[in-house]
């Protein structure tokens, strides 16, 4: 970036690089952060990118309160993501004095620029509890049933940000990482449903179980609030035909979902300019046929697909 720093006052942002590895220069030192690996840098930080080659990915900001850790509840003292693997930078400066040293700034969604003749990287030491850190997603201690029944994907929260409701996030940071599948009598791929929450996906690398074909890494899909959505037809094939015996699942995968309370509205970049958008989304799910039969008697074996 040069003598180049941007900050962001409207809030904060949690970075998920997809591919290429960002050096980032913050007021509080230094950070690589690669592929599988998500970082957030808050409100008011000043930070620069380094990039070595082709990079991509997807940043999520909140314009209100912070990421923190999900409450545990019954799950006790640890599991899920734990707070010792939550890495910060340790301080780092430069006295440099430049002509023209860039600040880049957004401010109610529009970008400022100022000139200074220092680097703002300055800070010989701190100490405090604000500040950016990085998570290695292969850290994460994933839960899941060990009987029956898809769980919530609640379960697969990193980091979550509060609204002032309880139980009801601004946004949550969900991943589905590689894990074993050992539910009995159930339909293990995540269930049709619909949602009051915004449902953004995205891939870092592998496929996702419910839609194999058509959701590359660097993609994304957007099922908003209310808008109905589940595997596609060869995944609901696949998983009503299965033996259900215990089971790898999302191997080589790491798909994550960026959930929210609010409506996310799509840019006409996204929509129109990129020409990314695929117009035949919707027909993953017109193979699904009708199957109720009121007459049908289930057993237990026909459900194990014995
Ligand atoms: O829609 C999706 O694929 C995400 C998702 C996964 C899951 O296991 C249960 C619900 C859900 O929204
Ligand atoms: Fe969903």
């Amino acid at each position: 970036m040069g003598d180049k720093c941007f900050y962001n006052s409207d809030g904060d942002l949690l970075v998920v690089p997809q591919q290429g590895k960002l050096r980032i220069t913050t007021e509080f030192g230094k950070m690589t952060v690669e592929p599988n690996e998500i970082c957030v840098l808050q409100q008011g930080m000043k930070f620069s990118v380094e990039l070595d080659g082709c990079t991509r990915g997807y940043i999520l900001e909140v314009y209100d309160g912070h990421f923190v850790l999900p409450s545990l509840g019954p799950i006790g003292a640890n599991g899920l993501a734990n707070p010792r693997d939550f890495l910060t930078p340790v301080a780092y400066y430069e006295d440099k004095e430049v002509k023209n040293y860039t600040i880049i700034n957004k401010f109610q969604g529009h970008l400022f620029t100022a000139y200074q003749h220092h680097s703002p990287y300055d800070v010989v030491a701190w100490h405090g509890n604000y500040v950016p850190y990085k998570y290695n997603l292969s850290n994460f201690m994933t839960i899941n049933t060990v009987s029956f029944d898809h769980a919530d994907p609640s379960i697969f929260t990193v980091l979550t940000c509060s609204s002032v409701k309880t139980g009801v996030a601004i946004a949550d940071f969900v991943i589905f990482p590689p894990r074993w599948s050992v539910a009995e009598n159930t339909f293990r791929p995540p269930y049709y449903h619909r949602n009051c929450m915004s449902e953004f996906m995205g891939l870092i690398y592998g496929s996702y179980e419910a839609k194999e074909n058509g959701f590359e890494p660097g993609g994304a899909t957007l099922h908003s609030i209310m808008t109905p959505h589940g595997p596609d037809s060869d995944c609901f094939d696949k998983a009503s035909n299965a033996k259900l015996v215990p089971e790898r699942v999302a191997e080589g995968t790491m798909a994550f979902m960026f959930e929210s309370c609010l409506s996310m509205a799509v840019t006409s970049w996204a929509s129109k300019m990129s020409e990314k958008l695929d117009e035949n989304y919707f027909k993953c799910w017109q193979n699904l046929k009708k199957r109720f039969n009121p007459k049908q008697v289930l057993h237990k074996s026909d459900i194990n697909g014995e």
